[in-house]
């Protein structure tokens, strides 16, 4: 038996410090470290999730949200079915380059990708809170994606937001390959270099 009914490749994209390595680490280790230790170019975990009955492996990917590392870290968002857009609520300046982020997923990401915003560190105190709620929501609202304040120190939202972007890329799935159909049969086309037993076929149904 397959290990899984889907097997989908994510991105966690947002500036340096907004938390990426660690919702990386809570969804997939249950694990939560106070040390800021930058990503250096690009790291990945694995996790299969049950979306609605279904088996989903997730290969989620972590980018190094720091300037420097960005020729290395585009290269990965061709292939990507799902992006997760992080940003920090107790930071602005990571909030205002939410739509830099957008314009890299635009340039860089297949067309149809989903993506879901993400404002992270949902626990800290309100005196330190610099983007609202409300703020998140009306951007997210904007580019028509999902979006979803978490935190990965309290674990609060952290499996809905993963969960919530198999489930929308399954259906995305699911949808483009009920639309995929064969052609008639009189218009496929037969190579001659193929198998007799095919063009047997052929011959057959056509001939
Ligand atoms: N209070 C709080 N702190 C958090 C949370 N998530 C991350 N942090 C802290 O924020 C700092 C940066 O977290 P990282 O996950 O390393 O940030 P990053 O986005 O991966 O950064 P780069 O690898 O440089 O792109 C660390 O000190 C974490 O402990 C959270 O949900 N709440």
């Amino acid at each position: 038996m397959a290990d899984s009914d889907y097997r989908m490749k994510l991105l966690l994209i947002g500036d340096s410090g907004v938390g990426k390595s660690c919702l990386l680490l809570r969804f997939c280790d249950d694990s939560f470290a106070t040390s800021f230790i930058t990503t250096i170019g690009i790291d990945f975990k694995v996790r299969t999730i049950d979306v609605d009955g279904k088996k989903v492996r997730l290969q989620i990917w972590d980018t190094a949200g720091q300037e420097r590392f960005r020729t290395i870290t585009t290269a990965y968002y061709r292939g990507a079915m799902g992006i997760l857009l992080v940003y920090d609520i107790t930071d602005s300046s990571s909030f205002q380059n939410v739509r830099n982020w957008i314009g890299s997923i635009t340039e860089y990401a297949a067309e149809n990708v989903n993506v879901v915003l993400v404002g992270n560190k949902a626990d800290m105190e309100d005196s330190k809170r610099q983007v609202t709620k409300d703020q998140g929501q009306a951007l997210a609202d904007e580019y028509k994606i999902k979006f979803f304040e978490a935190s990965a120190k309290t674990k609060f939202n952290v499996e809905e937001v993963f969960e919530s972007i198999a489930r929308d890329i399954k259906t995305r799935l699911e949808e483009t390959s009920s639309k995929i159909e064969l052609p008639p049969a009189k218009f496929i086309v037969v190579d001659p270099q193929a198998p007799i037993r095919k063009r047997d076929n052929y011959q057959n149904c056509c001939g």
